[in-house]
């Protein structure tokens, strides 16, 4: 935090009216966007692994990522790279002590797009929450992630850059994102940082479609992604106009790298990370095989996804500096048509269940989805979930669940607690931040509540009630919802965001 540079709040005072009512029938705490004067903003150091800086004994808390390897840059880099940040932008900028790579800056105002480490790809904006949203998908070598709302593209960023962390294809490391928008010009942003910021080795997995995400079924890459001609074959069939190919399986974007060797061994040459890379160029060669994956054959299961992210379409309430854009700009009204107006949010949530759904047809047993959104709102959050296991599980045994929602292996974990100092502050500010007093939308006095963890930070009370009268009967069946997890901007130092992870059982 930075007192002597909050953001100002806007002279204009009618969105107040129209987030208060937002709130309110949303059952959000009126202070919340107060904590905008409070928020750090956050970068991430391009081309590194993003991992928790877990110092507890492996044993007792393990490590979501099990496979990192050492970090491609040594902390003393980071340092570095962190202090270049802090003379460019003349604010404090450190290291997070969370999660390697994230570098924090103090001053909520500090503008990085002018900055030279920006605009030459080595960082990129993201906040401390979406960096917990990806890392919740606990990413290893040869995950195949969907990401179904990707745009414009932090967190495919990151797990991209989580996989190529891993190695190259050639030292069994197969992973690859597949990203999903249905914006072309939000994903032609996407495009622009895998462009210019990415490593090869990030690079080369990841490919993008424009399309709606509660539709999309295209499979996981072949295991003849990695072979060089794959690509090239497909290139001539498309510029040819050869009808024997389904144009609609072809990605939007694709690394041109994966079309030749030479490019790609030319670009790991020039890349300065060469611990990150080995020197094993043999990537894309015509043998490839992953060893377990099965080679595509129309005579064999569909290939599912081993991840699939919904970072779901939302309100963006949570997201205060998104909020403070459209209230600066005076776009008040389009505030509350396309953000937060009653229609918005029944639309939305319809959406995200949707979303949520494909999501799940999309992932096979034994993977993990993640759900999340940058909205505080339970209609969006905690009800989408529960209605979805509700679903998801309506047909089993109740002791056979098909889906669970897991704790984020973050919560309580130890380095949560080491940005102390500003969460000392954000408690200095907010008085009695532990509990948030909900005005329930539907003026029905909370009926019961669960005790949840609130990222470790603190304990809150999430009141379940308006889920308890819908979905009563099945109540044994959604009390895994009580691990959903949500990042409140007045305690957590972050964007507010909701967390939930879903595993598929069977
Ligand atoms: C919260 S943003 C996603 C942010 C992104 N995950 C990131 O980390 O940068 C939501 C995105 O969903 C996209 N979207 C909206 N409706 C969609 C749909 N039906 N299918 C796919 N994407 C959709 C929007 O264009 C927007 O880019």
């Amino acid at each position: 935090m930075n007192p002597q540079t909050p953001l100002p709040i806007p002279p204009n005072v009618s969105w107040i009216d129209k987030l208060a009512s937002f709130y309110k029938e949303n059952s959000i705490h009126h202070n919340v966007y107060d904590s905008i004067h409070l928020l750090p903003r956050y970068v991430r150091v391009v081309g590194q692994s993003c991992y928790f800086l877990n110092q507890d004994p492996p044993s007792k808390k393990p490590n979501p990522l099990p496979h990192t390897p050492s970090p491609p840059q040594s902390p003393s880099q980071i340092e570095s790279l962190s202090a270049l940040l802090e003379s460019e932008i003349g604010s404090t900028v450190t290291p997070s002590h969370l999660i390697h790579g994230l570098l924090r800056i103090s001053d909520p105002n500090a503008k990085i797009n002018n900055c030279n480490l920006y605009k030459t790809g080595k960082i990129v904006g993201l906040d401390l929450s979406s960096a917990l949203a990806a890392i919740t998908l606990e990413v290893t070598p040869n995950d195949h992630v969907l990401d179904l709302c990707c745009a414009p593209g932090g967190k495919l960023l990151l797990i991209a850059d989580i996989l190529g962390s891993f190695g190259l294809p050639s030292n069994n490391s197969y992973g690859t994102i597949t990203g999903v928008d249905i914006s072309e010009q939000r994903l032609s942003t996407c495009r622009s940082i895998l462009k210019k910021s990415s490593t090869p080795s990030a690079k080369i997995r990841a490919r993008l479609y424009v399309g709606d995400g509660s539709k999309f079924d295209i499979q996981p890459p072949p295991d003849s992604w990695w072979d060089y001609s794959y690509h090239k074959d497909i290139q001539f069939a498309y510029k040819n106009n050869k009808t024997n190919i389904d144009k609609s399986n072809i990605p939007w974007f694709s690394s041109k790298l994966l079309r030749s060797p030479a490019l790609y061994q030319e670009s790991i040459a020039s890349q300065s990370n060469t611990n990150v890379l080995s020197n094993n160029t043999k990537i894309i060669s015509n043998t490839t095989q992953h060893p377990e994956t099965p080679c595509d054959n129309i005579n064999q299961h569909r290939k599912l996804y081993d991840k699939v992210l919904v970072d779901a379409e939302c309100t963006h309430d949570g997201s205060l500096v998104h909020l403070y854009k459209y209230v600066n700009n005076s776009a008040i009204g389009k505030l509350d048509t396309d953000f937060l107006s009653p229609e918005r949010v029944e639309a939305v949530s319809n959406l995200q269940y949707s979303l949520l759904i494909n999501g799940w047809n999309q992932l096979k047993v034994g993977g993990t989805l993640v759900y999340s959104t940058c909205s505080l709102s339970y209609k969006q959050n905690e009800m989408i979930v529960a209605k979805f296991l509700q679903f998801a599980n309506n047909f089993t045994n109740s002791d056979h669940y098909t889906a669970i929602v897991e704790q984020p292996n973050f919560v309580n974990s130890q380095p949560l607690t080491i940005d102390k100092a500003s969460i000392d502050n954000h408690s200095q500010n907010s008085n009695n931040s532990e509990i948030i007093h909900i005005q329930n939308s539907s003026n029905h006095q909370p009926k019961e509540t669960k005790k949840r963890k609130h990222v470790g930070l603190k304990t809150q009370e999430l009141i379940l009630d308006q889920i308890y009268i819908d979905f009563k009967e099945h109540l044994n069946k959604i009390s895994s919802i009580v691990n959903c997890v949500r990042l409140d901007p007045r305690v957590s130092d972050t964007s507010g965001m909701f967390i939930s992870k879903i595993k598929k059982l069977r």
